[in-house]
């Protein structure tokens, strides 16, 4: 075995560092031989290093610029994911238009995404007819979808008295009985994990008709990590009594998404349609989510980093190995790191001792 080191630079902003870059993680990966090594957001990435990978949640096009610059300095390193492929995450309409290109395997479910129209302006909004293949409730999302505090905040809509506090570009999305429980499906490269969450109740047509105008909220399934961990939260939620979707189902679209979106480090919310079981719907597609919250996050990244590093699992470098044949190659396939290798193998959870039977992990 080799006993080089390798060196993974990462970016993040101040909140995400702090949750995700924590000792466990830091010295799973030191013993490992990987060093975590915290990126100088005021000095240029060219002059730092050096780094066999960049770990990334920043935005813009200086940041995107730097990427560039880094990588044609370093011709063999590899920037997990590319700022192309992530950007379309940042609105809710081209987040979700890859679910239409999806094409899986697994046939006991169907999937979808909830009836949804963008609105630009007021007068649109006010035009009941440009929207009237939506039924209320529906629910109005901030089209940007920037990390902002902004861009989390919700209205459910009852009746026409409720858009007056909207504000424009907004999602105008049909809301889904869905029991009350949203499942959260994180992805790590090959690894996908997934567990259920709090989410809005469901609005019978007779509750819908003594309800006023609109309910705002903001993050509902994002309580603190440690209420999460916690075993009456499962208790209180009543999320023990909701069942998973299949295994195998949710594998085949988090590979699906993966390799249409080329992301490696993305979480979705998927829902049930209460009206019809089997059928599940993608509501939301996150970069770079909160892995803390994932029992044995720091094992699972861990071994994500130790893929990449030594250029196993996914086909890291290939795309753009420039310095070989000395070709120019274009940004988004060389800050793109590919995956071509397809395991489909569905895994128990055997890192955790704590047997959350309400998560499921599945490689795919
Ligand atoms: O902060 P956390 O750990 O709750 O993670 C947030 C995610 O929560 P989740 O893991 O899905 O439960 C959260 O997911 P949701 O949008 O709430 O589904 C986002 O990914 C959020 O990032 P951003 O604000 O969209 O840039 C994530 O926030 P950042 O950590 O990236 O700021
Ligand atoms: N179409 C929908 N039907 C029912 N509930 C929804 C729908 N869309 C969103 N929700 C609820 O609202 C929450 C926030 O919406 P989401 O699109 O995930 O935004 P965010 O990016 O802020 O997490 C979801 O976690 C879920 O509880
Ligand atoms: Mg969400
Ligand atoms: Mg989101």
């Amino acid at each position: 075995m080799s006993s080089r080191r390798f060196a993974i630079g990462y970016a993040l902003a101040q909140k995400k560092q702090k949750s995700f870059i924590q000792e466990s993680l830091v010295s799973l990966c030191r013993e490992r031989g990987i060093d975590l090594v915290k990126i100088d957001q005021e000095r240029p990435l060219v002059d730092q290093g050096p780094f066999d990978c960049v770990l990334h949640k920043l935005y813009g096009d200086d940041w995107k610029g730097q990427l560039v610059d880094f990588l044609a300095k370093n011709p063999n390193a590899v920037v997990i994911d590319s700022p192309d492929a992530i950007e379309r995450l940042h609105n809710r309409i081209s987040m979700l238009q890859v679910v239409s290109e999806l094409k899986i395997e697994d046939q006991s479910g169907t999937f979808g995404i909830p009836k949804q129209i963008v609105i630009y302006d007021k007068e649109t909004l006010f035009d009941r007819q440009a929207w009237e293949f939506l039924k209320y409730p529906v629910i109005a999302k901030p089209l940007v979808a920037d990390g902002t505090a902004k861009s989390h905040k919700m209205a459910l809509v009852f009746n026409h008295d409720g858009l007056n506090k909207l504000k424009p570009p907004i999602v105008l999305q049909e809301f889904v009985n869905h029991g009350g429980v949203i499942f959260k499906v994180y992805v790590v490269g090959e690894y996908v994990k997934c567990a259920k969450r709090k989410s809005l109740p469901d609005v019978s047509e007779e509750k819908l008709k003594t309800l006023e105008g609109s309910l705002s909220f903001s993050q509902v399934s994002n309580l603190a990590t440690h209420e999460k961990n916690d075993d009456k939260y499962y208790k209180l939620m009543q999320l023990d009594d909701t069942e998973m979707p299949p295994q195998n189902f949710i594998s085949d679209i988090a590979r699906g998404l993966r390799g249409l979106m080329k992301l490696n480090l993305f979480n979705f919310d998927v829902i049930r349609d209460t009206r019809i079981g089997n059928r599940y719907l993608i509501i939301d597609i996150n970069y770079f989510p909160g892995y803390a919250k994932m029992p044995c996050y720091e094992t699972v990244l861990t071994d994500f980093f130790w893929d990449v590093v030594q250029k196993k699992g996914c086909a890291v470098g290939r795309s753009f190995s420039a310095g070989e044949s000395g070709e120019q190659v274009g940004l988004d396939s060389r800050l793109t790191l590919s995956c071509e290798k397809e395991v489909r193998k569905i895994v128990s959870n055997t890192c955790c001792s704590d047997g959350e039977e309400n998560e499921s992990v599945v490689q795919v």
